[in-house]
């Protein structure tokens, strides 16, 4: 699938990045702008004709086709016979149906309880059956339930002027434990976000906060400090939370799509409905402009095929994403399941094995932090990372501009530094005066940074709720993009399911209350181990 590209690349791999700019409209013209946002990728070994293999690859896998199918609610995810409707969420006066169903009357409702709910919460009308005000509020989720209001409440922490949000996520009792040493039970509400809810570290986790509120407030005043977010209905009422602080939603919304809705509660509760209304339309905005941007204008298009480039074309395994932005420090943490749960498959749609790879794998972590820790390795590793930097131009901090000046200096200075490299003769002039000879060139050989190492950037003017939810709506469709180029469903998780059964069959094995015979001699060994340790 990949052979014109591959010929290409083999025509232009010995380039230099930098010489691509004695075109002088290079950066223009590789760089796509909407919705405020500037995404620039002239910093790769991409020219027009490479473009124009990426497009050509775009065509005629249909991406076209598939991005009408998914907007329009066709069931998509064919694995799981679904469709694929988070966008439906964040566009509540669009119009979808599935199974000649009109959807979006229950959207808009479950939307306006969120609202009533949240407003309530925040401006003390609901309070805890015995009167108290809400100052704190769980949410207690994993993966999808978890990743995206947990990274949305730290990322809009300037928005903040609701009750406090927390998250607990880890089966590892030391999260709950922790998060709820600090506050009231008498005074904090939790939310059990999950799709299913039978989950076993959310359920179990809800289960000890359900003791923790009911030590302190008793058992029958317990259940007025919950609420649930799921689309099972029945599992959230044998919990035993009232269905009026049940937010439900269907199963064509992905859990790892799914911040848009109910699991978006949290998020509302912390910043407000009307800037979870901005982040909602900021997300629909770039569908708007992903549905309608032709080619090279469209941004998750080429966010996406710039990955194909580096990781299929390439053969680049992973790819960096660092937003220099401390509130985005989450961020690739949901993006790395967004991209890695959605597109790490080895079987395309008809079951057949790929004979190319498939999603890269994704890490990151905020810039400056990562300068000081792994970019000795991007820069001067064996290994080629391409890099995803994003910053804002203005930060929230009026009184810090000259903080976040030097923080978008670092940012710009880590792409050129990329591309550019040091030659052994700057190295050589850096140290020459300290040693001489042989010596001389050995240090000079460790100075050297060899450049030409592939980077995109992305800039926007403020990390505002809208804002956010164009980098969240761009991620997704850019996964999206790469997902029906791969051929693959990025719509279904079976990999996360061998290790869930093979849990619960080690549970009473751990526990001592069942042999470890018949596990291999490894799980054995750590079997005993712990049971030496344990107790
Ligand atoms: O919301 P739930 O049903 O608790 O699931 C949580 C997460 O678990 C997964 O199913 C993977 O185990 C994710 O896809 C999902 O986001």
């Amino acid at each position: 699938m990949f052979e014109d590209l591959k010929s290409h690349l083999a025509t232009v791999k010995d380039r230099q990045i930098l010489s691509l700019f004695d075109d002088a409209d290079r950066a223009e013209t590789f760089s796509a702008t909407a919705l405020g946002m500037l995404f620039d990728y002239s910093k790769t070994n991409i020219d027009l004709h490479t473009r124009d293999l990426l497009l050509a690859l775009a065509d005629q896998r249909g991406v076209a086709e598939r991005r009408e199918a998914m907007f329009t609610g066709a069931k998509i995810n064919e694995t799981e016979g679904r469709a694929v409707l988070h966008t439906a969420l964040r566009n509540p006066d669009g119009s979808v149906t599935v199974d000649g169903e009109d959807v979006m009357p229950g959207v808009r409702e479950t939307l306006s309880r969120m609202e009533a709910f949240a407003s309530d919460l925040r401006g003390g009308g609901f309070t805890t059956p015995a009167g108290k005000r809400f100052t704190d509020v769980i949410n207690i989720g994993i993966g999808g339930s978890d990743l995206g209001p947990a990274m949305a409440v730290l990322a809009l922490a300037p928005y903040g002027d609701g009750p406090r949000c927390h998250f607990v996520s880890n089966v590892d009792g030391a999260h709950i434990h922790d998060v709820t040493a600090a506050l009231d039970p008498e005074t904090t509400l939790v939310i059990v976000a999950s799709k299913t809810f039978t989950t076993i570290e959310t359920m179990t986790n809800a289960k000890t906060a359900r003791d923790w509120i009911a030590a302190a407030v008793g058992e029958d005043a317990a259940g007025g400090h919950f609420a649930a977010l799921s689309s099972n209905l029945e599992k959230t009422a044998d919990f035993g939370i009232d269905e009026s602080r049940v937010f439900g939603f269907e199963d064509w919304v992905g859990g790892r799509y799914s911040m848009w809705g109910p699991i978006g509660l949290s998020l509302m509760i912390a910043v407000g409905p009307d800037d979870f209304r901005a982040f909602l339309a900021g997300g629909a905005a770039m569908d708007d402009h992903f549905r309608t941007a032709e080619g090279a204008d469209n941004i998750p298009l080429m966010l996406a095929l710039v990955g194909i480039w580096h990781n299929q074309v390439c053969d680049h395994a992973t790819r960096a994403v660092l937003p220099y932005d401390q509130r985005l420090s989450r961020l690739p943490a949901y993006l790395q399941q967004l991209e890695m749960e959605s597109n790490g498959k080895s079987v395309s749609m008809d079951g057949a094995r790929l004979d190319y790879n498939s999603g890269p794998v994704v890490w990151g972590e905020p810039g400056t932090n990562g300068q000081h820790a792994f970019y000795q390795l991007i820069h001067q590793g064996t290994r080629v990372i391409p890099c995803e930097f994003m910053v804002a131009a203005k930060g929230h901090e009026p009184k810090l501009v000259h903080q976040h000046q030097l923080l978008m200096a670092n940012c710009l200075a880590q792409s050129e530094a990329l591309m550019r490299g040091r030659s052994l003769d700057e190295a050589t002039g850096k140290v020459a005066g300290k040693f001489e000879g042989a010596e001389l060139e050995r240090q000079a050989r460790h100075r050297v940074f060899e450049g030409n190492r592939p980077s995109t950037t992305l800039v926007y003017p403020l990390l505002t709720p809208k804002m956010l939810g164009q980098i969240i709506a761009l991620y997704e469709h850019r996964v999206f993009v790469e997902g029906v180029i791969l051929g693959i469903n990025s719509f279904d998780q079976w990999g996360v399911e061998l290790g869930k059964e093979l849990a619960t069959a080690l549970g009473p094995i751990v526990a001592g209350e069942e042999s470890a015979d018949g596990k291999d001699g490894s799980t054995r060994q750590l079997v005993n181990y712990i049971h030496r340790y344990a107790n």
